[in-house]
């Protein structure tokens, strides 16, 4: 008989994502090299400091695909040049796995696209529940003055892949004009 895991609670602070069980992994600017469009305020920002950008929870469950993968992911607020504070985002290495997220607290977008090309900017407010298909990349974005937690789940032995993403990104970005988000085309984005 296959070895699954055993019933568990854990709890998430709604407001700020943490929790006092498992280690969060950490992304700070510096693992993100290339990800952001201004190459400029990158290396700028990168020159005085650098800031934590991102944290998950990913709980280690045995990667078997009647397991589920769970966490928060806390998105902290910020900008390199007019583009805001986002996770690197991923495909999942089986292609054909979907991953609900629900946002807890803060603002933002959940950023999706497929390989055929289509995309999707879902909003995130407190209590919003977005729901990635598969095949659909997905990276979130904050636009707040907060961090943006949200909580999600997958099947567990779904993987990450990064792929183009390191190289050219998402189709669109979620930058900031004239005091407001707004979505735009990637200029380094190759079809
Ligand atoms: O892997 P990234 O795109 O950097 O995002 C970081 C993490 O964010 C989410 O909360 C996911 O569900 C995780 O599976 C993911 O690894
Ligand atoms: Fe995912």
């Amino acid at each position: 008989m296959q070895h699954f895991s055993q019933p568990f609670t854990q709890l998430f602070d709604l407001k700020n994502g943490l929790s006092d069980k498992g280690e969060t992994t950490n992304r700070y600017l510096s693992n993100m090299k290339g990800m952001y469009a201004d190459q400029g305020a990158y290396e700028e920002a990168i020159a005085h400091d650098n800031p934590l950008v991102y944290e998950f929870y990913e709980l280690k469950l045995p990667e078997h695909p009647g397991e589920l993968l769970f966490g928060t992911s806390i998105v902290y607020p910020g900008k390199v040049g007019n583009e805001y504070y986002m996770t690197k985002g991923h495909f999942h290495s089986i292609l054909e796995t979907g991953e609900v997220y629900y946002c807890l607290s803060g603002e933002g977008y959940l950023l999706l696209e497929n390989p055929e090309g289509e995309w999707s900017a879902e909003r995130f407010t407190p209590g919003a529940a977005v729901y990635v298909p598969p095949r659909y990349a997905h990276r979130s974005i904050n636009t707040g003055n907060e961090p943006l937690v949200t909580f999600f789940v997958f099947r567990a032995d779904a993987g990450h892949e990064y792929g183009l993403i390191e190289q050219q990104g998402f189709r669109k970005l979620i930058v900031e004009e004239n005091g407001a988000s707004s979505i735009i085309d990637n200029p380094k984005w190759i079809e």
